[in-house]
């Protein structure tokens, strides 16, 4: 089986080296542009087709849109028969339930009533009622049964209530926190945790963990578990693109597991990304930790906004959509509007807006049913692209969903639902000029565009200005939107104009 390599002149030295290297611990360091991607799926493709062990080559990452992009680019450079199984590339999160599983088949854990097969959610609000409320239904192992306590927070929020959520963990459902609170008590069980040891031992050869400063506490001792299983690990990443500690991400705790397993590096040094001196420069000086300074100038033609906060995208100027309103939160009005959204992001850059799955999940309408929907979303995008009154569109969008959705909308409208629609009426009016798509830095990562525009609070300005520092996510996450051009990055002031050349100091 030869490689079907779609990198034009094939990998380079340094890349073949960290993708081919016989070692059965790697770290590979990469540098932005250095074609992280193709080299963790050639060494997918070398572990599978040229590792002589029949046992499955497992590649993870920390979100779908990652793995997918690892998929893809595996399937492209090897072939179908790439992924026959059982080689998997996977969230990390599918890992912990197939594990969890594992342990309730063979009786180290049980399921209340049984249960064996899991359906596991994002989070209890998209598939339970909630209420205002201080106590949470926690899902814990009390010895090896799995139940539910609830706890008493010091802030109130959304929770769904414990009979709501008790029931449905009786039908065999459970969060992906769940999945992971559950199995990281398993592992403590020193039964259990000698079950998941063989188990990983027996089935998985090799494992690639894509983005590994992504990865939180937990996540890295499922690497210490592979690690200890015997299983040739390979962890690849760039410590200045490490954006999750709100998640949990523990970059910090990387190179202790580098360290302590003795994992050889292979550094990736050189970026392909950068075709102009300018955007080099830039990649290079905030790197460096120099100051840097990106003035404005004319306006025109960059191929993407970015910014740290999806809010301060909606207040830039009648040229930049958003492709969401933010984070999805499971709100089922957020939903609503995201649906709306999208039909407009997907008619003028032919995508769907950012969360629109999520969306549809929030308010449990599949695929069909949005077909049916796509007319009378499409009849509203028409009436806010005209002068109805919002209050009346607000209702109408309320019904037409209200049709296919299970979930309550509200009764009342208020200013933050009819501000969505607000905003994307003045888009729908900035007749005649070209709309730019804008998404967050998060939602940039891992991507690339010729020319980037990015909007800057003044003080992102101030701390561009000094400098950018490797331990601060704040500045990691600036360092991410400045290094997704292949051209230039440019400062697009509020206005819609944007500034003209790099300039480092
Ligand atoms: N050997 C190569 N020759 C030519 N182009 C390459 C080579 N390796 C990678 N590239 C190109 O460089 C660009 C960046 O690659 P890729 O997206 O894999 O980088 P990355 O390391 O994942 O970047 P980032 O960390 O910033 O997300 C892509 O357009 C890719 O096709």
């Amino acid at each position: 089986m030869g490689t079907r390599n779609d990198i034009a002149g094939g990998l380079t030295g340094e890349q073949l080296v960290a993708a081919g290297t016989p070692h059965r611990r790697v770290y590979i360091r990469a540098a932005p542009g250095s074609g992280k991607t193709a080299v963790a799926a050639q060494r997918f493709g070398i572990q599978r087709f040229h590792g002589g062990d029949q046992r499955a080559v497992l590649a993870v990452s920390f979100t779908r849109s990652a793995t997918a992009e690892l998929r893809d680019r595996v399937l492209r450079q090897w072939g179908p028969d790439v992924l026959a199984w059982p080689h998997r590339i996977v969230t990390l999160d599918t890992v912990v339930c197939d594990l969890l599983v594992y342990l309730l088949d063979t009786g180290h854990i049980c399921w209340p009533s049984g249960h064996r097969s899991l359906t596991v959610i994002d989070s209890w609000p998209v598939q339970l009622p909630t209420k205002w409320s201080r106590m949470e239904p926690a899902v814990a192992l009390g010895g090896n049964q799995v139940v539910v306590q609830t706890l008493r927070r010091s802030t109130q929020a959304n929770r769904p209530s414990r009979q709501d959520v008790a029931a449905a963990l009786a039908e065999g459902f459970c969060t992906h926190q769940d999945a992971r609170t559950l199995l990281e008590a398993a592992l403590a069980l020193q039964g259990a945790r000698d079950a998941v040891l063989a188990c990983l031992a027996n089935t998985a050869g090799a494992l690639i963990v894509d983005e590994i400063f992504d990865a939180n506490a937990f996540d890295l001792s499922l690497v210490r578990l592979a690690v200890d299983a015997g299983l040739a690990v390979t962890v690849v990443g760039d410590p200045w693109q490490a954006l999750y500690g709100f998640r949990g991400a523990r970059p910090d705790l990387v190179p202790e597991l580098v360290r302590d397993t003795q994992f050889v590096q292979r550094p990736l040094r050189r970026s392909f990304r950068w075709t102009t001196d300018g955007q080099k420069r830039l990649a290079d000086e905030l790197r460096a930790g120099h100051g840097v300074i990106l003035p404005r100038g004319q306006a025109g033609d960059v191929d993407v906004v970015l910014s740290l906060q999806w809010k301060t995208l909606w207040s830039s100027g009648p040229h930049v959509l958003p492709l969401a309103y933010g984070s999805a939160k499971g709100q089922v009005h957020e939903a609503a509007c995201t649906l709306l959204l999208s039909e407009v992001t997907k008619q003028k850059f032919g995508v769907d807006a950012t969360f629109q799955k999520e969306a549809l999940i929030t308010l449990g309408i599949d695929a069909e049913a949005l077909e049916r929907l796509r007319p009378n979303l499409q009849q509203l995008i028409t009436d806010l692209a005209g002068t109805a009154g919002i209050a009346g569109i607000w209702s109408d969008l309320n019904e037409v969903v209200g049709a296919e959705t299970r979930r309550r909308l509200p009764k009342k409208r208020n200013h933050h639902h009819t501000a969505r629609l607000e905003n994307l009426r003045v888009l729908l009016h900035a007749d005649g000029n070209r709309l730019i798509p804008a998404l967050t830095a998060h939602q940039a990562k891992g991507r690339e565009w010729n020319n980037v525009g990015v909007l800057l609070t003044n003080s992102e300005r101030e701390t561009l200005a000094a400098g950018l520092v490797q331990t601060r996510e704040d500045h990691r996450t600036l360092y991410v939107a400045l290094t997704r051009a292949k051209q230039a990055t440019r400062r697009i002031a509020d206005s819609g104009s944007i500034s003209g050349e790099i300039e480092a100091t």
